[in-house]
């Protein structure tokens, strides 16, 4: 497929989709009539109304779950910014195709799609402490590699990354969108010491001072900054939208990626959730920033789409109840008594 030129994604997000509120609406009040008393299933019930609104119909439908997950390389490893050599970049590529991740696992128990897609491993985006990470039309591939990924059919989407060195991209991006050094936002990722984290905040320091004078644009720090599985997942997770389909969001390295959105528009990300909050600490912050409330706690930090995996479990319990629920005049439960 050809690649999107950049101005495309621009006009995207100038023109984003709406919610459809009949199909909200049409949700609110089977709601409102299901055999419990109202608001018992607590945010199970407002998940239900998220989707029938995003997915532009009613009732909800959980039956065509996806996951992508897309992998880059980083030239800013040369920095020494990760536990783990740029090699297992690739290598963890080959264990999604044969199944072995845990991803695999996760995307299999709650019945969804999976596709793994490498963007030119063999050929690591620029180090950003010495110049932009991505040309233009680097940049614009990744976004149109993501974009093109999205099926159309699909009823809720789970994008993640495999990327050696991308929780340095992450908290580099999430800096140059929403402020702070490299101290706010640097964490282990894959398990650097605490002498290691404060050099992955000196290489961040360093990016943000080389392209200080082209941080206003989000699209533009994308570029500098970024990387094509990061870019790949912004391409996605707005192709989303414009498709119909609903996004949970991962954990640190994809909300940052989620982040260049927002930044651009600040209504760009009203068909995400947040699946859960990774112990990247950098996360928190972020999600802070990006005024989302994560549905899960669990202490994972792994990326690979696996938190918003998890979090299917949960989609699937909203739709269930929703759906297959009886109401209170179906089973001759007595209602509320008028106060
Ligand atoms: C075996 C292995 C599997 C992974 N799956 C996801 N990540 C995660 O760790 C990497 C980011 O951490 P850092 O910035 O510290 O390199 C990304 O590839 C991310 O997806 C993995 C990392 C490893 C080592
Ligand atoms: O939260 C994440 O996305 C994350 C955390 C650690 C390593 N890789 C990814």
């Amino acid at each position: 497929m050809t690649a999107m030129p950049m101005q495309a994604f621009r006009d995207q997000l100038t023109g984003l989709t709406d919610i459809n509120q009949a199909a909200a609406d049409a949700a609110i009040a089977r709601d409102a009539v299901l055999t419990k008393p109202a608001g018992a299933l607590g945010q199970l019930e407002t998940l239900a109304v998220w989707l029938s609104g995003w997915q532009g119909q009613h009732p909800p439908r959980y039956a065509k779950p996806q996951v992508i997950i897309f992998a880059g390389n980083h030239g800013v490893c040369d920095q020494g910014v990760s536990a783990f050599p740029q090699e297992v970049t690739a290598q963890m590529v080959a264990n999604f195709k044969s199944g072995g991740a845990a991803i695999n696992q996760l995307a299999l128990a709650f019945g969804a799609s999976f596709t793994v897609e490498a963007l030119d491993l063999d050929n690591p985006t620029a180090d950003f402490t010495a110049g932009p990470a991505m040309t233009e039309s680097e940049t614009a591939a990744a976004l149109s590699a993501g974009w093109n990924a999205v099926d159309e059919t699909s009823d809720i989407l789970v994008v993640g990354e495999m990327g050696i060195g991308n929780t340095t991209v992450a908290a580099a991006l999430s800096a140059a969108l929403f402020g702070g050094g490299g101290a706010d936002w640097a964490g282990p990722g894959t398990g650097v010491s605490s002498d290691g984290v404060k050099r992955k905040a000196q290489v961040i320091d360093a990016g943000l001072k080389r392209h200080k004078d082209n941080l206003a644009d989000p699209l533009e720090i994308l570029r500098c900054l970024g990387g094509r599985e990061i870019a790949a997942m912004a391409g996605a997770i707005l192709a989303a939208r414009q498709k119909h389909v609903p996004v949970l969001l991962d954990g640190f390295v994809a909300s940052a990626a989620a982040a260049v959105l927002y930044k651009a528009s600040g209504r760009a990300l009203d068909h995400c959730v947040a699946a859960h909050v990774s112990a990247e600490p950098g996360h928190r912050r972020l999600l802070d920033a990006l005024d989302k409330e994560p549905l899960l706690s669990l202490g994972m930090r792994l990326g690979e789409g696996s938190g918003a995996a998890l979090a299917l479990a949960i989609i699937k319990a909203a739709v269930v109840t929703h759906n297959g629920m009886a109401s209170f005049a179906d089973a001759g439960v007595s209602g509320e008594k008028p106060a």
